[in-house]
């Protein structure tokens, strides 16, 4: 493997999370030796505007004759000789995530982009994109590394763990990442410290254990008593953010109701769906929310750059998420075996659960990829059900999508925990095959 002069791609480069990556990436470049950057793209507006923030960035540092930096929509000029791939697309932008969770809405059932039918949705629109990246990377750069942060990531991984069993690919999500340093700011700890015990399938766990090794011992039973007590309010990465506030505050929910694990906040959508659905306004979604914050800064920022406006120019900050992905990329080249909650094939890890589930448990990170650690305990029959039910939804719906079929598809609709009868999954599924056409395959 090169260990210097790195190719680096970044797939939906025009996203709005790519300049806390290129930050991260800057930062650590005395243990990430990279010297060109390619942003790819399909939509070549939204990468020009990118491209002119990512200049502006490596300019401020004044690394200009170190790293070469472009945009492309050509897949064999992004990834031909490419070392890092790092995959994170929105198949439809945010116009049909707001579809996806508009649609559901409309019948009364959670409106969310990777949990309930807004998943399900979102999952059937990018299965499709992403075998095509993997396949170009099998073409142009067969030996290099994806790091995937696509979501919803359980399909995602799953429709790739069948296409292409042996491909060099490392599925991560934040989420474990961010509810630490959440508690941890919260309540005084250093999270560096830590060693987490978690398990689940994305966006779907809780954590078993939380050793602290400054303590040397461990601290989940206080966690837990302090979530019930205290509550958790925003960290400031994610301060004003009124979604972020409501989802740590239904933490401390779940905690009071079921005091033996810290959960993933995002379990509110199928244990409270009711509650959920009633906080959520149908005339402005989670995505109205993005495109009128996230999406508007990025477009000012590279206006202001465009139009040579001097001052405080970039205006971004998404907590530990640039660095998480970089830090996974510096543990490969390094072998430096990071820890990371990350989506791989079951296989034993979680023992009483079926080998061949993309589920979340830690696991770690080196040259050869990613070694899952096996949690050697068999997890409770409430967390083992919750899991086995959304799992066998997910595998319904890959199933729909690589056998084109209707039926499996209302399985999966039907399954999915979010929803009370198959009445409604149907005419959600029928809306929904109206609103993705052209993205979604043709269910017959
Ligand atoms: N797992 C995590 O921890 C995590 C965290 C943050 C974001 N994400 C995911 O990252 C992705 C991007 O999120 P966003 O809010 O920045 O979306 P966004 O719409 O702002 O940006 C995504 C970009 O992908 C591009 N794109 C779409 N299809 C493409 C294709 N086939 N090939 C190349 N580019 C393509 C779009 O043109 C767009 O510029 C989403 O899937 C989101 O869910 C995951
Ligand atoms: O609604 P969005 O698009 O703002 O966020 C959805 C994503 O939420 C999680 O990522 C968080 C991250 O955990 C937090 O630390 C901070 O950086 O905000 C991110 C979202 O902006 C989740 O893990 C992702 O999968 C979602 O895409
Ligand atoms: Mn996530």
């Amino acid at each position: 493997m090169k260990l210097k002069d790195l190719k680096v791609v970044i797939v939906g480069g025009g996203s709005s999370y790519t300049p806390g990556i290129v930050q991260a990436l800057i930062a650590s470049r005395d243990r990430f030796d990279f010297s060109e950057l390619i942003l790819y793209d399909i939509d070549n507006q939204r990468n020009d505007d990118m491209l002119l923030i990512v200049e502006y960035q490596i300019g401020k540092e004044g690394l200009e004759h170190c790293i070469t930096v472009n945009a492309t929509s050509d897949p064999k000029i992004a990834f031909t000789q490419a070392d890092f791939i790092f995959s994170q697309i929105r198949v439809g932008g945010l116009k049909m995530r707001e579809q996806d969770e508009k649609i559901p809405l409309k019948h009364g059932l959670v409106g969310q982009e990777t949990c309930g039918l807004g998943g399900f949705s979102y999952g059937l629109r990018t299965i499709k994109e992403i075998l095509n990246i993997v396949e170009y990377v099998q073409i142009y750069a067969p030996e290099a590394w994806i790091l995937n942060y696509t979501n919803p990531e359980t399909i995602v991984s799953e429709a790739v763990r069948r296409a292409f069993p042996r491909i060099k690919m490392i599925n991560a999500c934040d989420m474990t990442i961010s509810i630490e340093e959440t508690i941890a700011r919260n309540y005084g700890y250093d999270r560096k410290n830590w060693i987490p015990v978690y398990y689940g399938l994305n966006h779907f766990g809780w954590y078993k254990s939380i050793y602290d090794k400054s303590l040397d011992r461990d601290i989940m039973p206080e966690i837990l008593e302090r979530l019930k007590n205290e509550g958790l309010k925003v960290a400031s990465f994610n301060e004003g953010d009124t979604t972020w506030q409501e989802a740590w505050e239904m933490m401390a929910k779940i905690v009071t109701n079921f005091p033996d694990a810290v959960p993933n906040n995002y379990l509110e959508y199928y244990l409270y769906s009711e509650e959920t659905v009633e906080k959520m306004d149908l005339n402005y979604t989670r995505a109205n929310m993005v495109m009128d914050s996230r999406e508007r800064r990025t477009k000012i920022m590279a206006e202001k750059i465009r139009n040579h406006v001097g001052g405080n120019i970039l205006d971004f900050n998404f907590g530990e998420h640039g660095q998480y992905i970089v830090d996974m990329a510096v543990s490969i080249l390094n072998d430096d075996h990071g820890r990371y909650m990350l989506i791989v094939e079951n296989k034993g890890a979680i023992p009483n659960l079926r080998d061949d589930a993309m589920v979340e448990v830690p696991s770690y990170v080196g040259r050869t990829g990613v070694e899952p650690i096996s949690l050697r305990f068999e997890i409770d029959d409430f967390h083992k059900g919750l899991m086995e039910a959304q799992n066998a939804a997910e595998k319904l719906l890959v199933d729909a999508y690589f056998e084109e079929s209707y039926d499996k598809a209302l399985k999966a609709f039907t399954l999915n925990q979010t929803v009370p009868n198959a009445n409604v999954a149907k005419k959600v599924l029928d809306e929904f095959i109206v609103a993705n056409e052209g993205y979604w395959p043709k269910l017959k």
